[in-house]
């Protein structure tokens, strides 16, 4: 068995990886990264260190490495050859890699069993985002080439913060991981990944982990940015920053218990568990690495704004989620160029075009109101009065 993997950084290689690995794949990574590929391609295995109250090592071994942006032909016929194609690169980065995996498609033997394709990025529905690129890019060729795929979109958690310098190809990552993928395009013949847990319906999963993992891990970085803090348990450990996180988890879980039926004590022990998880001891991590890319982080269906202005349908509560977007208007971390952009448009643009724009939400949406006086609120305090 063959997976090929797109992306070989921190969850490339401290988790998909992993996983594919243990499951018995021969692993290709894929990356435009030369320097990392490099190494990767000199090296035959590095150690994932699983770090918290269950602390384990493992070694990844039977893997090569391609240069994607150098060696794109390599590329192409190593997946239309393999069995699964994941891909950790960033949900912006998916129209970049979409158009080495049609080129595979129109070049694999139709006699060979469906290609797995599975986008692993921290967005609702990220391998329909990859499916309708790659579709974009055959274009009268789509119906033949996609039928020698089934597309699935998954839900993926581990936290694998930036690792030190000098670390190496090694990978310090969490304890915990949840890898679910959405069962019914397989057919009943799901891919081998024992790790993994097949769902017939994976919306509540992703909504789940995105609207409480990550908006909770967002806001602690957010506020934790605003009280100057360097690292994630720092900023957890500053009580108005943990009341901030509490609250936001608790308009979250309103909605998923709402929406999605969830048991309220059962999502409520979801999210302590994941308030223990942001505070992980053994774990460095930053409020530039989980802050970054705020622009992404707040616009219409990510993990702010698509619940709070679900929230806001409902006629739920949405304050704090507006405080924590209030607290991502204030980002600046200087390494992250989509601060920098967000200051530029807070700057150029009137509130009301930011507010369109950047977050999606119109004028007579029910949280339109609120979310323009934020966004008001950050402008003047940009531009203090004289
Ligand atoms: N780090 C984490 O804790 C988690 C991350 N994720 C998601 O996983 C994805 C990757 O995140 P990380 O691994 O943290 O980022 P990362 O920055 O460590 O890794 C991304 C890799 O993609 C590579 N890349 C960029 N453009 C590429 C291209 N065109 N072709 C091939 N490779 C390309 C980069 O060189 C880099 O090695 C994101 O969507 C993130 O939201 C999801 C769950 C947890
Ligand atoms: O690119 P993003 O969305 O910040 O992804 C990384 C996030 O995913 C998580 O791993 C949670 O699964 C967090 O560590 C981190 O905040």
């Amino acid at each position: 068995m063959k997976a090929v993997h797109f992306g070989a950084g921190n969850i490339g290689r401290g988790f998909v990886g992993l996983i594919l690995h243990d499951a018995g794949y021969e692993l290709v990574f894929a990356d435009v990264n030369a320097e990392l590929i490099d190494a990767l391609a000199a090296s035959t295995s590095y150690d994932v260190h699983a770090v918290g109250e269950n602390s384990s090592s493992r070694t990844v071994t039977n893997y090569r490495a391609l240069n994607s942006g150098t060696d794109e032909d390599v590329v192409v016929a190593e997946i239309a050859t393999a069995d699964i194609v994941t891909t950790a690169v960033g949900p912006n980065i998916l129209k970049f890699v979409a158009p080495v995996i049609a080129r595979a498609l129109q070049a694999r033997d139709a006699s060979l069993p469906p290609l797995t394709v599975m986008a692993c990025e921290n967005a609702i529905n990220a391998t329909d985002v990859l499916k309708g690129e790659i579709e974009g890019r055959l274009g009268d060729d789509s119906a033949g080439a996609l039928g020698r795929a089934v597309f699935a979109n998954t839900a993926v958690d581990r936290i694998v913060p930036n690792q030190e310098p000098g670390h190496g190809l090694d990978v310090t990552v969490e304890d915990f991981f949840e890898w679910a993928i959405e069962e019914t395009p397989f057919e009943g013949a799901p891919p081998v990944i024992p790790a993994a847990h097949f769902v017939p319906d994976l919306a509540p999963y992703i909504e789940r982990k995105l609207f409480t993992v990550n908006t909770g891990h967002a806001t602690v970085a957010y506020h934790g940015w605003v009280e100057g803090a360097t690292t994630l348990a720092d900023a957890l450990s500053v009580p108005s920053v943990f009341a901030e996180v509490k609250a936001v988890l608790e308009e979250t879980k309103a909605l998923l218990v709402a929406k999605h039926e969830f048991d309220p004590a059962t999502q409520e022990a979801y999210l302590e568990k994941n308030l223990v998880r942001f505070a992980n001891p053994y774990l460095t991590d930053t409020p530039e690495r989980v802050g970054r890319q705020p622009l992404r982080k707040i616009s219409r269906h990510e993990r702010f704004i698509g619940p709070a202005a679900e929230l806001a349908e409902r006629g739920l509560p949405t304050d704090a989620l507006l405080r924590a977007v209030a607290a991502a208007l204030r980002f600046d971390a200087p390494a992250d160029p989509q601060s920098a952009e967000l200051a530029g448009l807070l700057d150029t643009l009137t509130p009301e075009e930011f507010t369109v724009q950047v977050t999606g939400i119109e004028p007579g949406h029910p949280l339109h109101d609120r979310l323009l006086a934020t966004v008001r609120a950050a402008v003047a305090f940009r531009t203090p009065e004289e």
